[in-house]
């Protein structure tokens, strides 16, 4: 048995740890395969190749992917070759193989006894039964009592509920997801209203400012400029094999707190508890990336506790050689079919990266497209309460960047699609106002390439209040990243020619916020109907209280990554966005509109999110960009029946 093992897994390739090893009965050399056992995990490849099947819909996916890269070079040589296999009930399967994961030829992890409770994928602590403490040696290691996982998150919670302070709560869950990872996720699941502000939004942002700090154990990957030419074999250094989802920064706009360069990772990390806690994608599936260039962010480069590089920002080639470095490692190493969402790029680069990669690689922009795709939806939801359609309505943003450009062309895009007008006209109904003032005809030569289609013919104006006045938008949204920016008169005024002015202060975190819900409802006399990115507890006002949605792009990427991973999708079309907005606007119910609320509850989001992964994946199958065959009949049913779920798994 042990010679077996040995020329099975052979030296240099496995890793074995605690006290016990066994095979799976379904162990075969051929094939991937894996045995799940008590705290044990084996999984390994031999010669194993890939069948490859050509889509039902060959034509649709090459038309589709001639469309998106416009005259480009053929891309579709690689593109065709697409694989299908893994199955996809695998593919949730806990520590089940991919042909994603069989990158390692011979991997072995066993956990037992006392390495089993330091493991945080496995660990149970007392909820280990006592069947369990006598098979995985734990006798001895835990104190006598045995306790439900319920019972475990009741006490965590109070314990949460006692701190004052939020980053002390957002400590406490970090620890707990290093400590045990099934029940981080079963509490922010269960209590997702209470705890999205403290792993996500506004917390998160003050966790990256003091990230050197508070820093205790590296949570994602780290890729330097010291790596460059390195990047594969950093990939290879990350534990688990089986990528699907990688969200990437480079710290250089961390929501709207501008530079924190190596500090941005916390972003990642938050992001990616969502994809699993909302989206239902498996935790080891799922893998924070911080591109570490440098930093212009004095005060940082100062900080004796700075975690990042201690230089200045990477710029031009020596950047662009660096990021397509990891993005070409990235799909050596995962192969086509994972999604890499880009996350709080500075604009400079946001849209050139996206552009560059979004005909390449499976990619999306977070801050361009997932914000707009939620704004989207929250502004189909507003119609119900002001009336009209999109094109009957008048769009004035402050913030011409990421989130404002990208919003307002998604908008444009529908609008054109409702009425048949060109795209090119449908803009013509919304104007943006940047650093500089109105965008406008006259500054065209000046401007970013991402603000050129919004220079419209009007006199220069240069200040937001004076644009409200001339323009008088119906709808007026915040994507600026500069708080305080609505002020009572720009609220006044919006309120003076709207009988219910819409206004969204879309800037994370609570302190960039464009005006707080409070004054939102005050200065527009309980008249607006009012959304921000980051959450407002409920306002009492002339003694009625006023609920606010939450207009965030969680609401979005977890679904559309669930839709793109059981699709296969191998890129994201635009279509799919408007198909992730749609299925969120119909999810909002009558008692939410009742309440003003242009979003449903977070308490819903895995239902929500399965929504939105069906039309998601619709669109992939119709669009011809799935690989994934044959198409599931409900993909409702099949997104939900796909979903992580943390509960304990029993060891016996
Ligand atoms: O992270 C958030 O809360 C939303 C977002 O993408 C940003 O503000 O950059
Ligand atoms: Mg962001």
């Amino acid at each position: 048995m042990l010679r077996l093992l040995w020329l099975l897994f052979k030296p240099g390739h496995c890793s074995f740890s605690g006290k016990r090893l066994a095979l799976s009965s379904t162990f075969s050399g051929q094939v991937p395969a894996t045995g799940l056992f008590p705290g044990v995990r084996v999984f390994c490849r031999s010669s194993y190749s890939v069948e490859v099947k050509e889509t039902s819909s060959s034509s649709k996916m090459e038309s589709t992917l001639k469309e998106m890269r416009g005259d480009g070079p053929s891309v579709l040589d690689m593109d065709a070759k697409s694989t299908v296999g893994g199955g996809v009930e695998d593919m949730y399967g806990e520590d089940q193989a991919t042909e994603d994961q069989l990158v390692t030829p011979w991997t072995v992890t066993v956990a037992s006894g006392y390495s089993l409770l330091r493991d945080p994928h496995y660990n149970k602590g007392l909820a280990f039964s006592e069947k369990e403490r006598d098979a995985h040696y734990l006798r001895g290691l835990l104190p006598p009592t045995c306790v439900t996982q319920e019972l475990q998150e009741r006490k965590l919670m109070q314990n949460l509920r006692q701190y004052q302070v939020p980053l002390q709560k957002y400590m406490a869950m970090m620890d707990l997801q290093e400590r045990n990872e099934r029940l981080f996720y079963k509490l922010l699941i269960d209590n997702v209203e209470e705890l999205l502000p403290v792993v996500y939004t506004p917390t998160v942002g003050e966790a990256c400012q003091k990230y050197g700090s508070i820093f205790r154990r590296p949570q994602g990957l780290y890729i330097s400029l010291k790596e460059k030419g390195k990047i594969l074999e950093v990939l290879k250094n990350w534990p688990e094999k089986s990528i699907q989802v990688i969200v990437v920064t480079d710290g250089e706009r961390i929501l709207g707190l501008g530079d924190l360069g190596c500090q941005g990772m916390g972003i990642p990390v938050g992001k990616l508890a969502l994809y699993s806690a909302l989206g239902g994608i498996r935790p080891s599936a799922c893998l924070p990336v911080t591109i570490d260039v440098g930093t212009n962010n004095e005060t940082l480069l100062k900080d004796e506790f700075y975690i990042g590089l201690r230089q200045k920002r990477a710029t031009g080639q020596e950047y662009r050689d660096l990021l397509h470095e990891f993005m070409c490692a990235v799909k050596q190493n995962y192969g086509e079919k994972v999604l890499v969402q880009f996350e709080d790029f500075a604009n400079h680069n946001a849209f050139d990266l996206l552009a560059k990669y979004g005909t390449t690689h499976l990619v999306f922009n977070d801050d361009i497209q997932g914000t707009a795709s939620v704004v989207l939806a929250g502004l189909v939801a507003a119609l119900k309460l002001i009336g009209g359609t999109l094109a009957e309505h008048t769009f004035l943003f402050l913030g011409a960047g990421e989130a404002g450009t990208g919003i307002a062309e998604l908008i444009a895009l529908e609008m054109s699609k409702q009425t048949k007008i060109p795209v090119e006209e449908a803009r013509k109904r919304i104007w943006l106002v940047d650093s500089k003032g109105l965008i406008v005809s006259s500054r065209k030569e000046s401007l970013q390439h991402f603000k050129k289609p919004w220079a419209h013919e009007h006199e220069p104006i240069n200040s937001l209040l004076e644009a409200v006045k001339s323009i008088k938008p119906t709808i007026l949204i915040g994507s600026s990243g500069a708080g305080k920016t609505f002020t009572k008169e720009v609220i006044e005024a919006m309120a003076s020619f709207n009988e219910k002015p819409v206004i969204l202060a879309l800037s994370n975190p609570t302190s960039q916020s464009e005006c707080t819900a409070e004054e939102a409802y005050k200065w527009s006399q309980g008249r607006a109907i009012f959304a921000s990115g980051s959450p407002f507890d409920p306002i009492e006002y002339n003694g009625k209280t006023y609920y606010s949605g939450q207009a965030n792009n969680a609401y979005i990427f977890p679904g559309l990554g669930l839709g793109l991973i059981i699709s296969g999708a191998i890129r994201v079309h635009d279509d799919m966005l408007l198909a992730a907005s749609e299925a969120l606007a119909k999810q909002v119910t009558q008692e939410n509109y009742d309440m003003g609320l242009l979003y449903p509850p977070f308490s819903n989001i895995r239902k929500i999110s399965a929504h939105i992964a069906a039309n998601v994946a619709t669109k992939a199958y119709e669009l011809g960009l799935a690989t994934r065959l044959p198409r599931p009949e409900n993909l409702v049913a099949y997104a939900e029946s796909c979903m992580y779920s943390p509960v304990y798994r029993s060891f016996r």
